[in-house]
C-alpha cells in the first residue's frame, strides 16, 4: 500500500512541475506592453501593427496563444510549426488557454510525428523562411522557440534530402550522440539552423522566445540555435561521424553539404587571425536579435520541491542537469536509493556498507560534499521520521541496440529497477517504501504514448513472476514493452503531449515502512 502511496505522490509531483512551466505563465513574465512600448528584457520596440510570429517546438502553441494575448491586432501574421496531434491532445485535456482561438493570425502546421521531420514541417519550415524574409527593419519578428524545435524547423541544404536528413539525425540519436552533438550536425546540414533564421530575418528586428530544453540552458543548442551565433565548424561534424562510427553510413550528400561549407566563404580562415570569417559574418546578422531564455527545469524542479514540502516530505535537490548514458544513470539512482536507506538505517552506527555504497556513488560522478550534505540532510528528517523526497532532471543517453520499444526515461527506471533488485539481497531496502520516476516534461518519451516510467524495489519480483526478465527487455531497448506488461501498466506514466518541455525530470521518494 505504502509504495502504491508513493507511487501517485512521485506522479502528482510530476504533474504539479509540469503545470510551473507552462508557456502561459513564462510569456506574462517575459513581455510587458505600455501603450506602444514592448519591453522585453532590458530591451524596447515600437509597436505599430508591424509582428511577425514564427514558432516551432514542443511548447510552442501555449506560448503563440499568450503572445496573441498580449499583443492583439499589433500581430499581423504567423506561422507555428507544433507537433502532430497536439491540438486535439490538448483539447482532450481540457487545456483550452494553451489553444490560439479560431480567429488567430498565425497558421497552425501539425508536422514531425514522433520527432521525425516530415513534409509537413519541412512545408511550415518554408513558409517560416518566407515570412522573415519578406520583413524589413521596420518589423519586429517575435520567434518562439521550444524543444523539439529542430525537428520541426528542417530545412536540409541540397542536395541533402528530408528523408536523408532524418537518417543522419536517426542514427546519431541512435547511437547515443549528446543533443550537443547532434545539433552541431544539424546545424551545418541545414539552412536555418546555426544563426540561419536570424540571417533570413534581416534587418528585420528579431526577439527571440526561448523555452531552454538544453542542459544550462545554452542557446546555441536549444532547437540548434536557429537565432544565435553559431561557434561550431564543419569539421566538427565529420570528427563527429567518425567518432560515432557512421562515415561510412551516411548518404553521400551529407559530404558533399558539409564539404561545401567548409570551403565556404564563411569557413576560409581569415589570414589575419586564427578566427573565422563566420564569426564576424554571423554577429553581423545576429545584431538585430535578442535572444531570451524564457524558462527551464529549474523553475519545474522547485515548483516540485514545494508541492514535496506541502505533503510533508524532506526535500533535497539533487541536480539540473544529470546527463550520460541512462542505464549508468538508472544503477547510480538505484544506488543512490540504497545509500539513503542505509543512512536512515544505520542512525549514524558505523556501517561498511554505507562506505561501500558512498565508494560506487563517488565512482558514479556524485561529488563527496554532495553525498555529506545528503546524509546530513536525510539523517534530521529521519530524526523526526518525514520520509524523503530527492529530485533531479536532465537528458541522458541511450545507445539504442535492439528492436524494442523504449525511451531514455523507461530505460533508465527499468535500468534502476534491475540494480534495486540486486541491492534488497542486503536487506535494508526491505524496511522502506520507495519510487523511484523519471519521465519527460514533453509528455512523450522516445517513440512511445508514454511520459516515462517508476519503479520500486518489488518490480522486477512481480515481472518474474508473469516470467518477464527485465534484463533481456533492457538489453533489447523493449523498456516500454516490459512496463505494460507489468501490473497491467500502471507503472508507466502517460500524460499525453504537454505543450511545455524543460528535458526530463527524476524523482526519488523514500519512507520508512512502519
Ligand atoms: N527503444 C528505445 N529505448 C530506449 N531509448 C530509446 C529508444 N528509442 C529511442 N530512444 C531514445 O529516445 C531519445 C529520442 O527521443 P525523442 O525524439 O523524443 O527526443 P527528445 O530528446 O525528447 O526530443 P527533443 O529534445 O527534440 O524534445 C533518444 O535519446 C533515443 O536514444
Ligand atoms: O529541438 C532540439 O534540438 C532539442 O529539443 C533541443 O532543444
Amino acid at each position: 500500500m505504502e509504495a502504491v502511496k508513493l507511487r501517485n505522490h512521485a506522479f502528482e509531483l510530476f504533474n504539479v512541475s509540469l503545470k510551473s512551466v507552462t508557456p502561459c505563465t513564462m510569456m506574462l513574465n517575459s513581455l510587458k506592453i505600455s501603450g506602444n512600448i514592448l519591453s522585453v528584457g532590458d530591451q524596447s520596440y515600437v509597436l505599430n501593427n508591424n509582428v511577425h510570429i514564427v514558432a516551432f517546438g514542443k511548447a510552442v502553441i501555449g506560448m503563440v496563444k499568450t503572445a496573441e494575448d498580449i499583443l492583439g491586432d499589433h500581430i499581423v501574421d504567423g506561422i507555428a510549426s507544433i507537433p502532430s496531434g497536439i491540438q486535439s491532445t490538448l483539447k482532450s485535456f481540457g487545456k483550452w488557454d494553451f489553444l490560439p482561438s479560431v480567429t488567430s493570425k498565425v497558421k497552425l502546421i501539425e508536422g514531425s510525428t514522433n520527432n521525425c521531420p516530415d513534409e509537413n514541417s519541412l512545408r511550415a519550415a518554408q513558409e517560416i523562411k518566407k515570412l522573415v524574409t519578406k520583413c524589413g527593419e521596420n518589423d519586429i519578428v517575435l520567434v518562439l522557440i521550444s524543444g523539439g524545435g529542430s525537428a520541426l524547423l528542417p530545412s536540409p541544404t541540397p542536395p541533402l534530402t528530408l528523408q536523408e536528413l532524418s537518417t543522419v539525425t536517426q542514427m546519431l540519436s541512435k547511437k547515443g550522440a549528446t543533443i550537443q552533438q547532434l545539433n552541431t550536425v544539424r546545424k551545418h546540414l541545414e539552412e536555418l539552423k546555426g544563426g540561419g533564421l536570424a540571417k533570413a530575418a534581416f534587418p528585420a528586428q528579431v526577439i527571440s522566445l526561448i523555452l531552454s530544453d538544453v542542459v544550462n540552458n545554452d542557446l546555441n543548442f536549444i532547437a540548434s540555435g536557429p537565432t544565435s551565433q553559431d561557434f561550431t565548424t564543419p569539421q566538427q561534424c565529420f570528427d563527429l561521424l567518425e567518432n560515432f562510427d557512421l562515415l561510412n553510413c551516411v548518404p553521400q550528400s551529407v559530404f558533399t553539404v558539409l564539404n561545401d561549407r567548409s570551403q565556404s566563404e564563411e569557413f576560409k580562415k581569415d589570414s589575419e587571425s586564427e578566427h573565422t570569417l563566420k564569426k564576424s559574418v554571423a554577429s553581423f546578422h545576429c545584431r538585430n536579435v535578442h535572444n531570451v531564455i524564457i524558462g527551464s527545469n529549474v523553475i519545474a524542479l522547485n515548483s516540485a520541491l514545494k508541492y514535496a514540502d506541502s505533503l510533508g516530505y524532506g526535500t533535497y535537490l539533487l541536480s539540473s542537469s544529470v546527463t550520460g548514458d541512462a542505464e549508468e544513470r538508472g544503477q547510480m539512482f538505484a544506488l543512490l536509493i540504497n545509500y539513503i536507506c542505509r543512512t536512515m538505517y544505520s542512525k549514524n552506527k558505523p556501517d561498511q556498507l554505507l562506505v561501500k555504497n558512498e565508494f560506487d556513488l563517488l565512482h558514479r560522478g556524485l561529488e563527496k560534499s554532495q553525498l555529506n550534505e545528503l546524509c546530513k540532510v536525510v539523517t534530521e528528517y529521519d530524526q523526526c521520521s518525514k520520509p524523503v523526497c530527492i529530485l533531479a532532471a536532465g537528458e541522458t543517453t541511450v545507445n539504442v541496440v535492439g528492436q524494442g520499444m523504449g525511451g531514455r526515461n523507461q530505460h533508465m527506471v527499468l535500468s534502476a529497477a534491475i540494480e534495486l533488485n540486486k541491492l534488497l539481497e542486503t536487506d535494508v531496502l526491505s524496511k522502506y517504501a520507495i519510487t523511484f520516476l523519471s519521465a519527460g516534461t514533453d509528455g512523450q518519451d522516445g517513440p512511445t504514448d508514454a511520459a516515462g516510467a517508476s519503479c520500486d524495489q518489488t518490480l522486477i519480483k512481480q515481472a518474474l513472476k508473469l516470467n518477464l526478465k527485465a534484463e533481456d527487455f533492457l538489453r533489447t531497448n523493449d523498456s516500454y514493452t516490459f512496463f505494460s506488461k507489468v501490473d497491467a501498466g500502471r507503472y508507466l506514466l502517460k500524460t499525453g503531449l504537454t505543450g511545455t518541455n524543460v528535458m526530463d525530470l527524476q524523482i526519488i521518494l523514500i519512507s520508512p515502512i512502519s
